[in-house]
């Protein structure tokens, strides 16, 4: 799904695209959505009306040169001042109802895709699978495809399917003038004499099938191109910003030299595709110009004969001119659209490949049932087997049970799947099987908190609004985390996770679990980067908190001194060679 093939049919894309489309004009905004294309779809008629009203007036104004006529000539400028001013209200009502639909379409789609994309972990597991190559259709840079490519889809969906729709309409209504206008043309093959009606119907027809043609045979590389110049930009993009991100860790491992020649690689895959797209749109518009610049004598090269022999006026020479400019307009849609349906349809198989790795996640359930514990009950884990995305497992048969008041060490070798096997409690490892019932209000520390830039306030209460507490209580909070120095800075606005050092952000994590006082606390390398005394303080209040609740903590550390806030310990194990996981769980 990821890469295009060349060889999908036009059916397949236009499968696709309808698939795409389709959910918002089905939506609790579908009347909207539907009234406006209505409107749309009206003027873009009345477009077609006004270039029809336009063409019967060139026979007319240019007889009235012919004929010096200048009653005619006069009257005929006021009727164009007419046509003109419905052709511009026209427009302008086009182009504002256009944008507004595309707006409120692109702002429909990117809601919903937002809230499958945040909803069960969808985001997280995505990552999973991406790293672990679990399934094939896992999509790269999905933040491009929220914020870009849908602009570009609802963009180019509007755009295009109403150019379609203007040239269809454009074609049908000047078919007709230019068959009539043609005449019957005689036609001398072998000895023979036949007579064609409407040819220069035929002969716009032949002209424009074998424009098509040629630029389907010229422009297809462009699809291809296309997306991966839109893959390889967000890659681009994805380093920057992680260089941005980790702007002191790079710096302090003076790792300058590598990331830039990092950028540079990426950057050179971006020159390097773009670079082969231009070739091509470069052949492409070589035609297309071409195909363009002939077409404007084309018409009268071959009305020439019936001009000079006197059997048409002028008049109709510019009439049979001008529509046959807006028939080949029409058929030449595809010509002129080429590279904008390249761009349209490679979005198109980006947002698919998207959606489909979100569906995909979203049947997909984890095997590990995890049931809410009755009140009173602590956690209770049987069976519990865990494994790494590619499918080798990390730990097998877990048999654990933590009653309310307890306190227990978890270690074992780095690497082991500690944090694995917190994650599968917290019900975010989708790669995990067994049976685990947990108290529901069990808070996590992770070993790497996150703390969102903006307002310390925000971030000290992070995921509860700053509303649900008491400034008392939040600076309580932060006084009890010993952050004293923070209690003045409620308001202020920082990029925290970069200003704050890495004990203040552990720090921050335990002040928040002091602030909301879950029962039930799982706390992985919580207190790591802390000096023995401010970890000591901590403990005691972190222990003493869930056992005044009624709940009990479940600690990940490697550091021995840990061990005596902790009254039991679970230890990581490597299972002798016959066993296909690579660690059992030894409850002490
Ligand atoms: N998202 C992931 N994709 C692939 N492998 C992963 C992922 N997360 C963890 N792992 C792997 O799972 C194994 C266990 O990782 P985990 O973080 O649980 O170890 P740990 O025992 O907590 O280690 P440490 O003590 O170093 O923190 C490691 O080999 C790690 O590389």
């Amino acid at each position: 799904m990821n890469s295009p093939d060349g060889s999908k049919n036009l059916l397949a894309t236009l499968r696709r695209i309808g698939a795409l489309t389709a959910p918002y004009f089905r939506s609790e905004e579908k009347w909207t959505a539907r009234a406006l294309l209505a409107a749309i779809v009206a003027l873009n008629l009345g477009t077609v009306y006004m270039l029809v009203l336009n063409n019967e007036w060139y026979a007319r104004f240019y007889d009235a040169l012919q004929n010096k006529d200048q009653a005619v000539f006069w009257r005929e400028i006021i009727f164009f001042c007419w046509i003109a001013a419905g052709y511009i209200a026209i427009a302008i009502l086009k182009f504002y109802l256009t944008q507004l639909l595309q707006l409120r379409w692109r702002a429909w789609m990117t809601r919903s895709y937002l809230a499958r994309w945040m909803a069960d972990h969808t985001f997280y597991h995505l990552e999973l699978a991406r790293y672990g190559q679990k399934d094939g259709q896992s999509p790269d840079n999905p933040d491009q495809r929220i914020q870009e490519d849908m602009q570009l889809f609802t963009d180019y969906t509007m755009t295009l399917s109403m150019g379609l729709l203007n040239a269809v309409v454009t074609l049908v209504s000047f078919i007709g003038i230019l068959w009539g206008l043609s005449g019957v043309t005689s036609v001398s093959l072998f000895g023979n004499t036949y007579t064609v009606p409407g040819s220069m119907v035929w002969i716009a027809l032949a002209y424009c099938a074998a424009g098509t043609i040629i630029t389907h045979y010229i422009g297809r590389p462009l699809i291809g191109l296309n997306y991966q110049q839109q893959r390889f930009e967000a890659d681009f993009r994805h380093h920057l910003v992680r260089v941005r991100e980790y702007s002191e860790a790079i710096a302090l491992d003076r790792g300058e030299q590598v990331e830039h020649e990092q950028l540079k690689l990426r950057f050179g895959s971006v020159l390097r595709n773009y670079l082969q797209l231009i070739t091509k749109q470069k052949n492409l518009v070589a035609f297309t110009a071409s195909f363009g610049q002939a077409s404007v004598i084309f018409a009268f090269i071959v009305q020439a004969p019936r001009f000079f022999s006197g059997a048409i006026q002028l008049g109709q020479l510019m009439q049979v001119n001008s529509a046959f400019g807006r028939v080949q307009d029409s058929l030449s849609w595809f010509v002129d659209n080429y590279d904008r349906v390249a761009v349209w349809r490679a979005t198109a198989d980006r947002l698919t490949s998207f959606e489909a790795a979100m569906r995909a996640h979203a049947s997909e359930t984890s095997a590990l049932e995890r049931t809410p514990a009755v009140s009173g009950e602590g956690l209770q884990a049987a069976d519990v087997s865990v494994t790494l995305p590619d499918g080798v497992p990390l730990i097998q048969g877990a048999a654990l049970a933590v009653q309310p008041g307890d306190s227990v060490l978890l270690q074992g070798p780095s690497g082991s799947g500690k944090s694995t096997l917190f994650r599968a409690f917290a019900g975010i490892w989708p790669f995990a099987n067994g049976r685990v019932s947990i108290p529901a209000n069990a808070m996590f520390i992770p070993q790497r908190p996150y703390v969102p830039n903006g307002r310390l306030r925000d971030a000290l209460a992070y995921p509860q609004p700053a509303s649900a507490y008491t400034d008392t209580q939040l600076v309580q909070a932060l006084k009890e985390a010993m952050l004293p120095d923070l209690a003045t800075r409620l308001d202020d606005s920082d990029a925290w996770s970069q200003k704050l050092s890495g004990g203040e952000q552990q720090r921050l994590a335990i002040a928040r679990v002091l602030l909301r006082k879950p029962a039930w606390v799982f706390a992985d390398e919580a207190t790591s980067a802390l000096d023995a005394e401010t970890e000591e303080t901590l403990y005691h209040r972190l222990t003493s908190g869930v056992k005044a609740a009624g709940g009990a903590i479940v600690s990940i550390a490697h550091r021995a001194s840990v061990g005596a806030f902790h009254d039991r310990r679970w230890t990581l194990v490597p299972e002798s060679n016959g066993s296909a996981a690579r660690y059992r769980v030894e409850a002490m």
